[in-house]
């Protein structure tokens, strides 16, 4: 660059007599800020094709299946995604936002991406606020680019997992990297790390559990934390997950002063036949409908949006598991979302990672 040309940070300099740049000088994008939370994925559309596209790319990560690839390839290809798209696409056409034509997940996603934007740039106008998708559209990789295009030569990559598993949180730093490799000009990657005791999300957590309860007329006997789960041998490997997911419940359970049985935890989600971390949230669910428990409340911490995991799973297969085995009244407490509270956590875990890139108090 010609130093001697008067140039503005985060401005595109193009070559040109007025563009700052001498004529041949490739353009400059400069002096901005990325900020880009990225969420699981989710399929483009509930047919056949986009469901088998989404599922394949899913479960094609190693981060996800670690069995062996030979092995996997054939069960993956043969055999789940000649089944598994459809009847996966029907339960999506449950939850699908017609409106949008998207899954919840991409629109709360996009809604907390601008919300942020609303919140924390005015504070800062080199900031730029940006959403992806870790499987499916919009990718990690198009959305580095487009950030880098727009000046970011900095980046705060936030991983939205409140408690880190390899499965999720570490997949999202490969999908980074992988687009930094073919960069010339790579912008500086920070990661956010997972949050699973920042006291902001403990309070929104406890918040919403009283909130919600309030507007019942009647008051469930217990609460589940329901998490996504892992598979066991992941977990016996050193993947610190399940002691994150015990943290948070118990300082939310603490938060709302609650003895150890009102506020229990339970994993979500099985695939496949190997043995996940257990309690199991729908066994859990059976057992004490069965056993006498009339009323039950469910709050999914670990989801920071709502989701196919969240709306069909809990507030739909689990609700129908619970009034089918003698069980009453079954409230879903939703994720925080785009809530107040929510959105509090965002900014606050953004807010301190910022911290010697942006002063925003
Ligand atoms: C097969 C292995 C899987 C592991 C391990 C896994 C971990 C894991 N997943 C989430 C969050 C979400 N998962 C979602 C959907 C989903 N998950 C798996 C498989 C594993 N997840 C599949 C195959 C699917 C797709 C649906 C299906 O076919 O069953 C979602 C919802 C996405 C949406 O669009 O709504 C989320 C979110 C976490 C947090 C996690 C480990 C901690
Ligand atoms: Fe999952
Ligand atoms: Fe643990």
């Amino acid at each position: 660059m010609n130093e001697a040309v008067p140039v503005k940070e985060g401005v595109a300099l193009r070559p040109g007599p007025d563009g700052g740049l001498p004529a041949g000088h490739p353009a400059v994008a400069y002096g901005k800020i990325g900020v880009l939370i990225v969420n699981l994925g989710t399929p483009d559309g509930t047919d056949y094709w986009s469901m088998r596209r989404y599922l394949k790319e899913f479960l094609s990560d190693r981060r996800v299946i670690e069995v062996n690839r030979a092995l996997w390839w054939f069960l993956l290809n043969v055999i789940i995604l000649s089944r598994r798209p459809q009847a996966k696409g029907k339960d999506y056409e449950t939850i699908w936002n017609k409106e949008r034509n998207e899954g919840p997940l991409r629109t709360i996603t996009r809604s907390q991406s601008d919300k942020l934007g609303e919140r924390l740039g005015p504070l800062d106008d080199r900031l730029v606020f940006d959403w992806a998708m870790r499987y499916g559209n919009p990718s990690i990789a198009s959305r580095i680019e487009a950030l880098q295009s727009q000046g970011c030569e900095r980046i705060l990559l936030v991983p939205l997992y409140p408690q880190y598993a390899a499965a999720t949180s570490a997949t999202v730093c490969d999908a980074a990297f992988d687009q930094l490799k073919k960069m010339r000009w790579q912008p500086v990657l920070r990661v956010a790390p997972h949050w699973p005791d920042e006291p902001t999300y403990i309070e929104a957590l406890a918040n919403s559990i009283t909130s919600e309860l309030a507007k019942l007329d009647w008051e469930p006997e217990l609460v589940l934390a329901s998490f996504h789960g892992i598979p066991k041998e992941y977990f016996e490997k050193g993947d610190p997950y399940h002691c994150y997911c015990y943290k948070t419940v118990r300082l939310v359970r603490e938060k709302l002063g609650w003895p150890e049985g009102k506020l229990r935890l339970t994993f979500q989600s099985r695939f496949g036949k190997a043995e996940w971390l257990q309690p199991y949230t729908d066994k859990t669910v059976e057992a004490l409908a069965q056993s006498g428990v009339k009323r039950l409340a469910v709050i999914t911490p670990g989801f920071v949006a709502d989701c196919l995991e969240t709306l069909e799973e809990i507030a739909g297969e689990n609700a129908e598991i619970f009034h089918h085995n003698g069980g009453e009244k079954f409230h879903f407490i939703p994720c925080l979302n785009e809530s107040e509270g929510g959105m509090k956590v965002l900014e606050a875990v953004i807010r301190r990672e910022l911290k010697g890139w942006a002063e925003l108090g």
